[in-house]
């Protein structure tokens, strides 16, 4: 291994597998310098492509529903200037798939980390790596395609101040494309075939809802289409295609599923709601091909539909982790930081107030809604109390996204149109950004530091002192 210290005991990290570095096919192409990260279902490596010196990341990924999305998501996104390249993958029967990915040094986790301790971030900086990341996820929406773990984590940054959406691996695509991807059999590496030859007809679906934010977005190839037919045609295939489990054979539905204490196998064995929920029907029940669950994404970025387990969701999910993201730009600190999905939900009241068919109508449909109640909050802090000293603009961004309403959340496009960001000061150009040199939590034990390890699942053990009490319907829940 490079770049280890050698005054220090050496740390080794050890990856799930080395198999990566018996694959000839890969070391053929690619020198593999050293790892650089491990996920949940990954390790990911820095490498040298052997043709032209050309540095990559090569995401070696161990679960083959996690790889599968990942590829198919980006396949679709690679013009997109704001989501990661993937140059090319590997994958065969029996063995993980390797995706080769645009080297990327730092991400938006450690320059929050990195400004608390230099005192913060400029606004003109604070709008440029909103707005790269607002093209971003536009561009996701665009093809109908939910991220699903939006967090500063997931937001890779490279040396030339370039922010770009990563780890597609809990995306899904609530629209049909003509991909052809891996099967259940593992298609077999071509290695002169890297992509499927349909790429450019599924990237075709998002071309025909393309609108005037893809100049702000650097991607000017595309066509125009007026702002009007845009959300038309948006909300046609939202109605189409939002996740509804009353009708099985032609959209996406879920499984029976809930968030409230759920994610992680060791969870299960102490959760008190467990008769209400099988765990991750979307990988269990039919192969991923149509249930979606509502255990994804990462705690502290999770909307309430979410931790209450909906069975019906899109990809307003993803506009709720955005608000999250850009209170944190904003604070430095994280916004709602539970300890368990329960502590999650009741940071979320402290804050917003309870949740209740006053705010959102439909809440009272949702899996868990009536299986759990909360303490009344009799004075919600208000999300201004979260956001001390920033201006009302800032605020009302993040109060457009950080709403009970899916349908009451604003969509990227229209925050992209928002008058913060034509008004002085104005986004500073890309090259002015400061970036950090390294990833933070890079030399520590978990190579993914302090901060994906908050809030990454669920654990009921986490939170502070309650009392919970049998009611008629579920639970009752007082916290101290
Ligand atoms: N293109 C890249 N360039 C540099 N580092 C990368 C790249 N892609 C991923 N990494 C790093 O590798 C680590 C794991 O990556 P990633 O989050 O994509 O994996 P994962 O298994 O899907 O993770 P998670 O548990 O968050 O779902 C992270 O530290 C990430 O920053």
């Amino acid at each position: 291994m490079q770049n280890q210290n050698p005054n220090m005991e050496p740390q080794p990290l050890l990856p799930k597998s080395w198999s990566i570095h018996t694959r000839a096919e890969i070391i053929a192409k690619y020198e593999i310098l050293e790892r650089v990260g491990s996920g949940a279902y990954s390790d990911v490596y820095k490498g040298r492509r052997l043709s032209d010196n050309l540095i990559v990341a090569l995401k070696e990924v161990h679960d083959y529903q996690s790889a599968f999305r990942e590829i198919e998501a980006l396949q679709i996104l690679q013009n997109s200037p704001n989501v990661v390249l993937l140059h090319e993958y590997f994958w065969r029967e029996d063995e993980d798939a390797v995706l080769v990915l645009e080297f990327l040094r730092t991400d938006l986790a450690s320059l929050i980390s990195e400004a608390k301790k230099e005192g913060g971030i400029s606004v003109g900086e604070i709008k440029r790596w909103m707005v790269q990341i607002l093209c971003g996820v536009d561009a996701c929406h665009r093809n109908m395609i939910v991220h699903r773990d939006l967090k500063p984590g997931n937001l890779l940054i490279g040396e030339d101040g370039v922010l770009k959406l990563a780890d597609f691996g809990q995306a899904r695509i609530l629209l049909e494309h003509d991909f052809v991807g891996p099967d259940d059999n593992h298609q077999p590496y071509e290695p002169d075939a890297p992509y499927p030859e349909n790429i450019d007809q599924a990237a075709q679906v998002g071309d025909d809802m393309e609108n005037e934010s893809q100049e702000r977005c650097g991607n000017q190839e595309q066509g125009i289409m007026n702002r009007e037919d845009y959300f038309r045609a948006l909300d046609e295939l939202k109605a189409k295609h939002t996740v509804d489990e009353t009708d099985k054979e032609t959209n996406v539905h879920d499984g029976d599923t809930s968030c409230l204490a759920t994610c992680t196998g060791s969870d299960i064995e102490d959760d008190f709601l467990k008769g209400s929920y099988s765990y991750d029907a979307e990988d269990a029940g039919d192969g991923g091909q149509g249930a979606l669950t509502s255990c994804v994404g990462t705690r502290w970025f999770r909307p309430p539909e979410l931790l209450y387990g909906s069975t019906s969701y899109g990809l307003e999910v993803d506009l709720w982790s955005l608000g999250c993201i850009f209170a944190e730009l904003l604070t430095l600190q994280p916004l709602f930081p539970g300890t368990s999905d329960i502590d999650q939900l009741a940071k979320i009241f402290n804050v917003l107030g309870n949740l209740t068919e006053e705010v959102w109508p439909d809440c009272a449909k949702l899996p868990d809604y009536k299986t759990i109640s909360f303490n009344k909050v009799e004075n919600p802090i208000g999300l201004q109390s979260c956001l001390p000293s920033r201006s009302t603009d800032e605020i009302s961004l993040v109060r457009k996204l950080v709403c009970y309403d899916p349908a009451g959340r604003a969509n990227a496009m229209e925050l992209l149109e928002d008058k913060y960001f034509n008004e002085e000061p104005l986004p500073v150009p890309t090259s002015g950004l400061h970036v950090p040199l390294t990833k933070s939590g890079q030399d520590e034990d978990s190579p993914r530091g302090w901060y994906d390890d908050m809030g990454s699942d669920s654990d009921f053990d986490e939170f502070g002192p309650v009392d919970v009490t049998r009611t008629k319907t579920g639970f009752s829940i007082r916290f101290y």
